[in-house]
Protein backbone atom coordinates (compact mmCIF):
# COMPACT_ATOMS: atom_id res chain seq x y z
CA UNK A 1 0.00 0.00 0.00
CA UNK A 2 1.43 3.02 -1.05
CA UNK A 3 1.73 6.19 1.73
CA UNK A 4 -0.89 9.00 1.37
CA UNK A 5 0.31 11.82 0.11
CA UNK A 6 -0.36 15.43 1.83
CA UNK A 7 -0.35 18.74 0.51
CA UNK A 8 -0.74 22.13 2.84
CA UNK A 9 -2.04 25.27 1.27
CA UNK A 10 -1.15 28.10 3.40
CA UNK A 11 1.45 26.09 4.78
CA UNK A 12 3.99 29.28 6.57
CA UNK A 13 0.30 30.40 8.35
CA UNK A 14 0.22 29.83 12.27
CA UNK A 15 -2.23 26.94 11.08
CA UNK A 16 -0.28 25.46 8.13
CA UNK A 17 2.56 25.34 10.16
CA UNK A 18 0.92 22.90 12.73
CA UNK A 19 -0.56 20.84 10.41
CA UNK A 20 3.20 19.95 8.52
CA UNK A 21 4.21 19.36 11.99
CA UNK A 22 1.44 16.81 12.63
CA UNK A 23 1.54 14.85 9.38
CA UNK A 24 5.19 14.38 10.14
CA UNK A 25 4.49 13.31 13.63
CA UNK A 26 1.98 10.74 12.46
CA UNK A 27 4.69 9.22 9.77
CA UNK A 28 2.56 10.64 6.94
CA UNK A 29 4.11 12.35 4.02
CA UNK A 30 4.16 15.84 3.65
CA UNK A 31 4.67 15.90 -0.40
CA UNK A 32 4.67 19.77 0.19
CA UNK A 33 3.51 23.18 0.49
CA UNK A 34 1.32 26.36 -1.00
CA UNK A 35 2.89 30.39 -0.82
CA UNK A 36 2.73 33.22 -2.55
CA UNK A 37 6.81 32.49 -2.46
CA UNK A 38 7.98 29.93 -3.90
CA UNK A 39 10.64 27.62 -1.33
CA UNK A 40 11.89 24.55 -3.41
CA UNK A 41 14.74 23.79 -0.66
CA UNK A 42 11.24 23.17 1.67
CA UNK A 43 9.51 21.24 -0.83
CA UNK A 44 7.23 24.83 -1.43
CA UNK A 45 6.00 26.28 -4.64
CA UNK A 46 3.75 28.96 -5.77
CA UNK A 47 1.88 26.96 -8.12
CA UNK A 48 -1.45 25.26 -6.72
CA UNK A 49 -1.59 23.29 -9.54
CA UNK A 50 1.96 21.82 -9.13
CA UNK A 51 1.48 21.00 -5.63
CA UNK A 52 -2.12 19.50 -6.49
CA UNK A 53 -0.73 16.98 -8.81
CA UNK A 54 1.82 15.40 -6.60
CA UNK A 55 -0.85 14.98 -3.69
CA UNK A 56 -3.69 12.69 -3.24
CA UNK A 57 -5.47 15.46 -0.79
CA UNK A 58 -4.80 19.58 0.28
CA UNK A 59 -5.23 20.86 3.27
CA UNK A 60 -6.13 24.00 2.47
CA UNK A 61 -5.81 26.86 5.78
CA UNK A 62 -4.71 29.59 3.68
CA UNK A 63 -6.35 32.64 2.17
CA UNK A 64 -10.33 33.51 1.07
CA UNK A 65 -8.96 34.68 -2.34
CA UNK A 66 -6.89 32.07 -3.14
CA UNK A 67 -10.24 29.46 -2.86
CA UNK A 68 -11.56 30.06 -6.49
CA UNK A 69 -8.41 29.30 -7.99
CA UNK A 70 -7.68 26.46 -5.79
CA UNK A 71 -11.30 24.85 -6.57
CA UNK A 72 -10.12 25.05 -10.47
CA UNK A 73 -6.65 23.35 -10.20
CA UNK A 74 -7.59 20.98 -7.81
CA UNK A 75 -10.87 19.34 -9.45
CA UNK A 76 -8.53 19.45 -12.66
CA UNK A 77 -5.71 17.65 -10.52
CA UNK A 78 -8.53 15.43 -9.03
CA UNK A 79 -7.27 15.26 -5.41
CA UNK A 80 -9.09 15.31 -2.46
CA UNK A 81 -9.54 18.84 -0.33
CA UNK A 82 -9.90 19.47 3.06
CA UNK A 83 -10.92 23.22 2.93
CA UNK A 84 -10.03 24.97 6.26
CA UNK A 85 -9.97 28.43 5.30
CA UNK A 86 -12.71 30.84 6.41
CA UNK A 87 -14.07 34.05 5.15
CA UNK A 88 -15.04 33.00 1.95
CA UNK A 89 -17.32 35.29 -0.31
CA UNK A 90 -20.31 34.16 -2.34
CA UNK A 91 -18.15 33.05 -5.48
CA UNK A 92 -15.73 31.73 -3.65
CA UNK A 93 -18.20 29.14 -1.87
CA UNK A 94 -20.70 28.29 -5.32
CA UNK A 95 -17.02 27.64 -6.29
CA UNK A 96 -16.35 25.05 -3.52
CA UNK A 97 -19.70 23.67 -3.87
CA UNK A 98 -19.33 23.14 -7.84
CA UNK A 99 -16.18 21.17 -7.73
CA UNK A 100 -17.47 18.78 -4.91
CA UNK A 101 -19.47 16.88 -7.92
CA UNK A 102 -15.81 16.32 -9.08
CA UNK A 103 -13.73 15.76 -6.20
CA UNK A 104 -14.28 14.70 -2.92
CA UNK A 105 -14.19 17.81 -0.42
CA UNK A 106 -14.29 18.27 3.48
CA UNK A 107 -14.97 21.85 4.30
CA UNK A 108 -15.43 22.86 8.03
CA UNK A 109 -14.77 26.27 9.77
CA UNK A 110 -13.92 24.09 13.03
CA UNK A 111 -11.52 21.48 12.82
CA UNK A 112 -12.04 20.89 16.83
CA UNK A 113 -14.20 17.51 18.05
CA UNK A 114 -15.72 19.62 20.63
CA UNK A 115 -16.70 22.21 18.73
CA UNK A 116 -18.16 19.47 15.95
CA UNK A 117 -20.67 18.54 18.96
CA UNK A 118 -21.73 21.87 20.15
CA UNK A 119 -22.65 22.17 16.38
CA UNK A 120 -25.33 19.55 17.01
CA UNK A 121 -26.46 20.62 19.77
CA UNK A 122 -26.92 24.42 18.77
CA UNK A 123 -29.11 22.99 15.70
CA UNK A 124 -30.91 20.57 18.57
CA UNK A 125 -31.59 23.68 20.50
CA UNK A 126 -32.61 25.78 17.56
CA UNK A 127 -35.47 23.09 17.29
CA UNK A 128 -35.90 22.87 21.06
CA UNK A 129 -36.19 26.31 22.28
CA UNK A 130 -38.50 28.76 20.16
CA UNK A 131 -37.37 31.75 18.61
CA UNK A 132 -39.77 34.25 19.85
CA UNK A 133 -39.15 33.14 23.46
CA UNK A 134 -35.28 32.77 23.31
CA UNK A 135 -33.10 35.16 21.47
CA UNK A 136 -30.01 33.71 20.56
CA UNK A 137 -26.96 35.46 20.70
CA UNK A 138 -23.25 34.37 19.56
CA UNK A 139 -19.82 35.88 20.73
CA UNK A 140 -16.19 34.55 19.33
CA UNK A 141 -13.31 35.76 20.61
CA UNK A 142 -9.86 35.32 18.57
CA UNK A 143 -6.15 36.65 18.17
CA UNK A 144 -5.65 39.91 16.86
CA UNK A 145 -3.93 38.78 13.54
CA UNK A 146 -7.76 37.37 12.85
CA UNK A 147 -9.03 38.91 9.00
CA UNK A 148 -12.83 37.65 9.47
CA UNK A 149 -15.56 38.61 11.35
CA UNK A 150 -17.98 36.84 12.18
CA UNK A 151 -15.80 34.10 12.79
CA UNK A 152 -16.55 30.85 10.14
CA UNK A 153 -17.33 28.89 13.71
CA UNK A 154 -19.41 31.66 14.85
CA UNK A 155 -21.78 31.75 11.26
CA UNK A 156 -21.42 27.54 11.57
CA UNK A 157 -23.41 27.76 14.68
CA UNK A 158 -25.84 30.84 13.70
CA UNK A 159 -26.65 28.35 10.76
CA UNK A 160 -27.22 25.66 13.05
CA UNK A 161 -29.33 26.94 15.06
CA UNK A 162 -31.39 28.55 12.16
CA UNK A 163 -31.26 24.88 10.52
CA UNK A 164 -33.15 23.94 13.73
CA UNK A 165 -35.36 26.45 13.51
CA UNK A 166 -36.27 25.96 10.00
CA UNK A 167 -34.89 29.47 8.72
CA UNK A 168 -32.30 30.54 6.45
CA UNK A 169 -29.21 32.55 8.32
CA UNK A 170 -28.84 34.68 5.64
CA UNK A 171 -32.70 36.02 6.81
CA UNK A 172 -32.15 35.97 10.65
CA UNK A 173 -28.18 37.29 10.91
CA UNK A 174 -27.65 40.51 12.89
CA UNK A 175 -24.07 41.69 13.18
CA UNK A 176 -25.10 45.43 13.30
CA UNK A 177 -26.94 45.43 16.62
CA UNK A 178 -28.36 49.10 16.30
CA UNK A 179 -31.75 49.42 16.90
CA UNK A 180 -34.19 47.00 18.43
CA UNK A 181 -33.66 43.67 18.40
CA UNK A 182 -36.43 41.51 16.62
CA UNK A 183 -37.73 38.32 17.47
CA UNK A 184 -35.75 35.73 15.59
CA UNK A 185 -32.93 37.89 15.19
CA UNK A 186 -29.41 35.64 15.08
CA UNK A 187 -26.76 38.13 16.73
CA UNK A 188 -23.18 37.80 16.59
CA UNK A 189 -20.47 40.00 18.31
CA UNK A 190 -16.38 39.43 17.55
CA UNK A 191 -13.98 40.66 20.15
CA UNK A 192 -10.09 40.41 19.00
CA UNK A 193 -7.25 40.74 21.57
CA UNK A 194 -3.88 39.20 22.01
CA UNK A 195 -2.65 35.83 20.81
CA UNK A 196 -6.72 34.35 21.99
CA UNK A 197 -6.80 30.82 20.05
CA UNK A 198 -10.48 31.11 19.55
CA UNK A 199 -13.61 31.07 21.62
CA UNK A 200 -16.99 30.50 20.81
CA UNK A 201 -20.67 31.15 22.99
CA UNK A 202 -24.30 30.22 22.10
CA UNK A 203 -26.47 32.11 24.40
CA UNK A 204 -30.01 31.39 24.50
CA UNK A 205 -31.74 33.87 26.99
CA UNK A 206 -35.70 33.79 27.53
CA UNK A 207 -37.57 36.15 29.75
CA UNK A 208 -37.04 33.59 33.08
CA UNK A 209 -33.67 31.51 31.94
CA UNK A 210 -30.60 31.36 30.15
CA UNK A 211 -28.24 28.23 28.65
CA UNK A 212 -24.88 28.82 27.00
CA UNK A 213 -23.40 26.95 25.10
CA UNK A 214 -19.11 27.36 24.85
CA UNK A 215 -16.07 26.41 23.59
CA UNK A 216 -12.55 27.12 24.13
CA UNK A 217 -9.80 26.57 21.84
CA UNK A 218 -6.42 26.83 24.14
CA UNK A 219 -3.97 25.21 21.75
CA UNK A 220 -4.19 25.57 17.72
CA UNK A 221 -2.65 21.93 18.03
CA UNK A 222 -6.60 21.02 18.41
CA UNK A 223 -6.95 22.16 15.04
CA UNK A 224 -4.16 20.60 13.34
CA UNK A 225 -5.03 17.26 15.01
CA UNK A 226 -8.35 17.43 13.01
CA UNK A 227 -6.82 18.74 9.58
CA UNK A 228 -4.68 15.70 9.77
CA UNK A 229 -7.55 13.08 10.46
CA UNK A 230 -9.80 14.77 7.75
CA UNK A 231 -7.47 14.51 5.33
CA UNK A 232 -6.82 11.03 6.13
CA UNK A 233 -10.91 10.10 6.26
CA UNK A 234 -10.89 11.73 2.73
CA UNK A 235 -8.26 10.09 0.58
CA UNK A 236 -9.88 7.56 -1.81
CA UNK A 237 -13.80 9.22 -0.94
CA UNK A 238 -16.26 9.37 -3.77
CA UNK A 239 -16.65 13.39 -5.15
CA UNK A 240 -19.27 15.36 -2.27
CA UNK A 241 -18.83 17.78 -0.01
CA UNK A 242 -18.13 16.13 3.49
CA UNK A 243 -17.93 17.46 7.40
CA UNK A 244 -15.85 16.88 10.63
CA UNK A 245 -19.36 15.01 11.54
CA UNK A 246 -18.95 12.69 8.67
CA UNK A 247 -14.93 12.18 10.05
CA UNK A 248 -16.18 11.17 13.79
CA UNK A 249 -18.96 9.25 12.72
CA UNK A 250 -21.60 11.14 14.04
CA UNK A 251 -25.19 10.18 12.97
CA UNK A 252 -28.21 12.52 12.54
CA UNK A 253 -29.37 12.75 16.17
CA UNK A 254 -33.11 13.99 17.04
N1 LIG B 1 -11.02 25.16 10.17
C1 LIG B 1 -10.33 25.42 11.30
O1 LIG B 1 -10.37 24.64 12.29
C2 LIG B 1 -9.47 26.64 11.36
C3 LIG B 1 -9.46 27.51 10.30
N2 LIG B 1 -8.62 28.58 10.31
C4 LIG B 1 -8.65 29.41 9.11
O2 LIG B 1 -7.50 29.09 8.35
C5 LIG B 1 -7.07 30.24 7.64
C6 LIG B 1 -5.60 30.50 7.97
O3 LIG B 1 -5.47 30.84 9.32
P1 LIG B 1 -4.05 31.19 9.95
O4 LIG B 1 -3.11 30.06 9.72
O5 LIG B 1 -4.28 31.68 11.31
O6 LIG B 1 -3.64 32.42 8.99
P2 LIG B 1 -2.21 32.93 8.55
O7 LIG B 1 -2.40 34.33 8.04
O8 LIG B 1 -1.21 32.68 9.62
O9 LIG B 1 -1.84 31.96 7.33
C7 LIG B 1 -2.47 32.02 6.10
C8 LIG B 1 -1.42 31.87 5.00
O10 LIG B 1 -2.06 32.05 3.74
C9 LIG B 1 -1.20 32.71 2.84
N3 LIG B 1 -1.91 33.83 2.22
C10 LIG B 1 -2.18 35.04 2.73
N4 LIG B 1 -2.85 35.79 1.84
C11 LIG B 1 -2.99 35.04 0.75
C12 LIG B 1 -3.62 35.24 -0.51
N5 LIG B 1 -4.21 36.41 -0.81
N6 LIG B 1 -3.61 34.24 -1.41
C13 LIG B 1 -3.01 33.06 -1.09
N7 LIG B 1 -2.40 32.80 0.08
C14 LIG B 1 -2.40 33.79 0.98
C15 LIG B 1 -0.01 33.25 3.64
O11 LIG B 1 1.14 32.53 3.26
P3 LIG B 1 2.26 33.10 2.27
O12 LIG B 1 2.58 34.50 2.73
O13 LIG B 1 3.36 32.13 2.47
O14 LIG B 1 1.66 33.07 0.89
C16 LIG B 1 -0.35 32.94 5.09
O15 LIG B 1 0.75 32.45 5.79
C17 LIG B 1 -8.02 31.38 8.05
O16 LIG B 1 -9.05 31.48 7.09
C18 LIG B 1 -8.57 30.89 9.39
O17 LIG B 1 -9.82 31.43 9.71
C19 LIG B 1 -7.79 28.82 11.34
C20 LIG B 1 -7.78 28.01 12.44
C21 LIG B 1 -8.64 26.86 12.54
O1 LIG C 1 -8.58 32.31 12.37
C1 LIG C 1 -8.57 31.53 13.35
O2 LIG C 1 -7.64 31.53 14.18
C2 LIG C 1 -9.67 30.60 13.50
N1 LIG C 1 -10.54 30.53 12.54
C3 LIG C 1 -11.64 29.64 12.44
C4 LIG C 1 -12.94 30.42 12.31
O3 LIG C 1 -12.96 31.47 11.65
O4 LIG C 1 -13.94 29.97 12.84
C5 LIG C 1 -11.65 28.57 13.49
C6 LIG C 1 -11.01 28.92 14.81
O5 LIG C 1 -11.93 29.55 15.62
C7 LIG C 1 -9.71 29.70 14.67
Amino acid sequence: MTALRIGIAGINGRLGRLCAEEIEARGLVLTGGLSRTADPARRITDDAAALARGCDVVIDVSHPDAIAHHARVFAEAGCGWVLGTTGLDDMAQTAVLAVATTIPVLQAANFAPGLTMLLDLARQLGAALPAGAYDAEIVETHHRQKLDAPSGTALAIGAAVSEGRGVSLADVKRVDRTGRRQDGEIGFASLRAGQIVGEHSLILTSATEQITLSHRAFDRRVFADGAVQAACWLAGRQPGLYGMRDVLGLTRGA
